[in-house]
């Protein structure tokens, strides 16, 4: 490889996705310049771009968007789910325009820009996603070179290199580094917080951070819950020691047996406390885990904001945001764990309960962000089941 020279884009192209099989689609590039690699998958919503690209659980992929007009309502400081972008990057029908907005405080390109993201526009975003539907999501790289010179042999060498979502734990390289308490924002107390926590009626929630999106923590509060937040590493005891009423496992990035690999023995310990708990997407798969279910790599995952899942208690059907390529193996469910949910597209779980502890999860984003509201009231039900700290 190392003679390979940067050839010339056709004209007018200044970005490029090469996929590992060596399949190359050319467009244009906005945000930042350089090169992304990843797992390319396709997310369905027609809104909520700055959410979805915010949301951790997307660390080490490269979303293609199948609405065609992608920035039109620009970016603002209120619609994001992390501090920053962890998408890798974003595959876009149309060039992104001028806002049109109130809430709009800079164009999406300068936004990705900014971030260190990079953008690929005027790409048939249709045979992407049919392509990845028939043949499964495949690892690529996207590329912005403003003067259009590409070493498509690198880019390829790079796309071949990387090594596949399966088996990496990436809820390590997302989760908090130190602990805090969460109100509406965010302060940082460090170790000794505990110290700190007042008794002031309201149930005690800790949180594990796998990669949490930050409408969790605003639903858990708005559902009368105070929130501490702990890293992904976060040993039984320091889940002990802030006291929790409730505990909560977080979505995130990655293979969740990867992350089980530390995650799982300290929930199986937490699970004989018979302290509530509540799992959401990777957080469910990692309840999963430590309850001896299988999880598995689905074929393209499911990505958007209208999957729609059937509640086998009542039969209703909820309207769903969705956000994984992990699921959890129906048929592994010990016998000790009742399925909830499933989703009406695949019949893939997507949720269950403990009938001997107190413990549920599910594995769609009840938070939404973006997304329909029909499942607001599963943080309803977990706040409202937890005894108050006398
Ligand atoms: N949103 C999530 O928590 C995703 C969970 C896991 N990383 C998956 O892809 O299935």
């Amino acid at each position: 490889m190392a003679d390979a020279k940067p050839i010339a884009a056709p004209e007018g192209a200044t970005g490029v996705l090469v996929l590992a099989n060596g399949e190359i689609a050319w467009g244009r590039g906005f945000g930042a310049e350089g090169e992304a690699v990843g797992e390319v998958c396709f997310h369905t919503a027609m809104t909520g771009y700055q959410e979805i690209m915010t949301d951790p659980s997307f660390a080490g992929q490269i979303i293609t968007f199948t609405f065609p007009h992608i920035g039109n309502v620009g970016a603002n400081a209120d619609d994001i789910e992390a501090e920053e972008p962890h998408a890798l990057g974003m595959i876009v029908r149309e060039d992104v325009t001028t806002p049109s907005n109130f809430r709009s405080v800079e164009r999406l390109d300068d936004w990705m820009k900014r971030h260190d993201r990079i953008g690929l526009s005027g790409i048939d975003t249709r045979a992407l996603t049919r392509r990845i539907r028939s043949g499964g999501a495949p690892n690529g790289v996207i590329s912005h070179r403003a003067d259009g010179m590409f070493d498509i042999p690198l880019l390829l060498q790079m796309a071949r290199a990387w090594p596949g979502l399966e088996g990496m734990d990436l809820a390590i390289s997302v989760t908090t580094d130190t602990h805090y308490g969460w109100e509406g924002g965010v302060w940082r107390l460090g170790f000794g917080y505990e110290d700190d926590l007042e008794e002031d009626g309201r149930p005690h929630v800790v949180a594990i951070d796998y990669g949490a999106k930050h409408n969790i923590y605003r639903n858990l509060v708005k559902a009368g819950a105070k929130v501490s937040v702990l890293p992904a590493t976060a040993s039984f005891d320091q889940v002990m020691a802030l006291k929790p009423d409730g505990i909560f496992l977080s979505n995130g990035p990655g293979d969740p047996a990867a992350t089980g690999e530390y995650a799982v023995p300290v929930i199986r310990a937490l699970l004989e406390t018979r302290i509530p708990l509540f799992g959401i997407c990777l957080g469910h798969q990692l309840l999963g885990l430590a309850v001896g279910a299988e999880t598995t790599k689905m074929f393209q995952g499911h990505r958007g904001a209208n999957h729609p899942v059937k509640r086998l208690s009542d039969g209703a059907v909820e309207i769903t945001s969705m956000n994984h390529g992990f699921a959890v193996v129906s048929s592994t469910l010990p016998e000790t764990a009742r399925e909830t949910h499933v989703s009406l597209f695949d019949g893939s779980n997507a949720g269950f309960e403990l009938t001997d502890r107190p413990a549920f999860s599910v594995q769609y984003h009840p938070e939404a962000s973006p997304g329909p509201q029909d499942s607001f009231y599963l943080f309803e039900k977990f706040v409202g089941s937890l005894g108050v700290a006398a």
